[in-house]
């Protein structure tokens, strides 16, 4: 049995513990539905909640598929208590274009989430901090400091060197006909899964005592592995600093611009550095490292897994890259990636089913406001259920379950945030701000991988058995790992 399942029951029993003892009557902001909250304004329609725990029983084990059922009962607008946390769910594009676009400002902000104090030192990062100057702070860092375009630019070269070696063991692995497991992941993820996991502390708070599924444990275990990481990188930085070997403004890499922001205000960035210290630099990083590794490499093996399953659309990415790169050269370079049309629509549509992050990250309300007939309460928690955006049928059409890159033909539909169907990176100010790196490892790695690999499903499994079940997380990935078998195919 689950910890949550476990923890879950162990609420539900205390729960009818308090029903028997205090009696439904007695407790009527537990027990009364939605739209009796606050002087009878009336919040959106959305399922009966229990004492206590509110709508937390109904999540299972894959709440945006869950979220995705119930808004078929309650619509696109539903209201949940979970936990003690009134809770909006939104399941249509125009919903989310109404939260995400028209009334951003308000729903800017992140709730306080027990896992972010572990592993974020008390949201001292970007992705779980509150909405206010300190973000704002930082984000502008992240964005001119690692994130426009002429920084990813810089680092081409070593994005270069990276995909070489991956080929190099890919041919190993090819020549010994090796299994290989494209699913392999690493303790980001398991940061990820810890973040992702429903704390039952984060919705009924008083519990966090107890805790009942075990998740502080793991999240001082996980925190302390990855600071041990964080200090190992910043030691670098500091010792190759005070080894008198001065880099120039060309040559500082993210962490010792951080670094030197700790020494000095600077012009570009005076906001951040009168705030910044150790804390935060380490904070940062992690965000970074987590956003751009398990974010894109979940990604990269659904859309491997498509094109297992789709043959004949793995044949069309491998002829596009045949006619703009060719036969004769192994590495695909990034200024090959501009022609690659069909390959883009191929990662659109594995964006489309399953996205990364189907809940995207939680948002809380920071101001009581009505949208249409609707009254939504000062610090909801909102969720976007961008799983149930991308199967929307009434925008994409009745095919929506199926594989079909050409759906994108002649499309104008992007990624950037502002076509409500698609948002797998999110919409608004607190959009991904790392999109554009992501893309760019997506088409790289399997743009790469396609061209110059066929793969196979190992032990003769053919597509029909391929299990394309999800696991539910910050990023979701498969539930099963994906294995396949590389076979070297440009020559010798
Ligand atoms: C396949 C790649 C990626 C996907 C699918 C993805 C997806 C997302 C999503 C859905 C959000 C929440 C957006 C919202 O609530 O509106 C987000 C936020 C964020 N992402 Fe990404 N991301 C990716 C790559 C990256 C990369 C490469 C970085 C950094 C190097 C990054 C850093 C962040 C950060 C820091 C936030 C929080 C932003 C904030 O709170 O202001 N992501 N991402």
């Amino acid at each position: 049995m689950s910890s949550f399942i476990f923890a879950t029951l162990f609420v539900l029993l205390g729960a009818l513990w308090a029903f028997i003892n205090l009696r439904w009557a007695r407790a009527p902001a537990a027990s009364l539905p939605p739209t009796n909250w606050k002087n009878n304004r009336k919040l959106p329609p959305g399922p009966r909640a229990l004492p206590i725990i509110g709508n937390l029983h109904m999540l299972g084990k894959l709440p945006h598929r869950t979220l995705q059922e119930l808004a078929k009962k309650y619509g696109p607008l539903m209201s949940m208590r979970l936990g003690y946390m009134p809770t909006i769910v939104i399941s249509s594009p125009l919903a989310a274009e109404l939260f995400l676009k028209i009334h951003d400002s308000v729903f800017a902000s992140q709730p306080k989430v027990q896992a972010a104090d572990y592993l974020s030192y008390g949201t001292k990062g970007m992705a779980f901090t509150k909405y206010g100057p300190y973000w704002r702070n930082v984000r502008k860092f992240c964005t001119h400091e690692l994130l426009s375009a002429a920084k990813i630019d810089s680092f081409k070269a070593m994005r270069r060197e990276e995909l070489e070696s991956l080929v190099q063991s890919l041919m190993e692995a090819a020549k010994a006909h090796e299994v290989v497991d494209v699913s392999e992941k690493s303790i980001v993820h398991q940061a990820l899964s810890l973040v992702a996991a429903p704390n039952l502390a984060d919705y009924v708070p008083f519990l966090g005592a107890f805790d009942l599924q075990g998740l502080t444990r793991h999240f001082k275990e996980t925190s302390k592995a990855l600071d041990k990481i964080l200090e190992i990188i910043i030691e670098e930085h500091v010792q190759e600093a005070n080894s008198g070997q001065q880099r120039n403004n060309h040559e500082m890499d993210f962490v010792d611009v951080m670094l030197s922001l700790m020494k000095k205000s600077t012009n570009t960035h005076d906001g951040l550095s009168s705030i910044i210290d150790r804390t935060s630099i380490k904070a940062i990083i992690l965000d970074m490292i987590v956003g751009t590794i398990d974010t894109s490499a979940t990604a990269i093996e659904w859309v491997l897994s498509e094109l297992l399953r789709h043959p004949r659309v793995m044949r069309q990415v491998q002829e596009e890259l045949n006619s703009v790169v060719g036969m004769d050269r192994s590495i695909v370079e990034e200024t090959d990636l501009a022609k690659l049309n069909y390959l883009d629509m191929v990662i659109k549509e594995s964006l489309r089913l399953p996205p990364v992050a189907p809940l995207l990250i939680p948002r809380e309300s920071v101001e009581d406001i009505v949208i249409g007939e609707y009254y939504i309460p000062k610090k909801s928690r909102i969720i976007v259920n961008c799983w149930a955006l991308g199967r929307d049928s009434e925008v994409w059409s009745k095919n929506v379950e199926e594989f079909l890159p050409k759906r994108f033909k002649g499309s104008d539909i992007d990624l950037k945030g502002c076509d409500f169907q698609l948002i797998p990176f999110g919409s608004g100010r607190r959009g991904c701000p790392g999109m554009n790196l992501g893309l760019l490892n997506i088409r790289l790695v399997v743009a790469q991988l396609v061209h110059c690999f066929h793969w196979e499903l190992p032990n003769g499994m053919s597509t029909a058995e391929m299990d394309m079940a999800e696991k539910f997380d910050l990023s979701s990935p498969r539930a099963k790992h994906l294995l396949a078998v590389p076979k070297y195919c440009l020559g010798v």
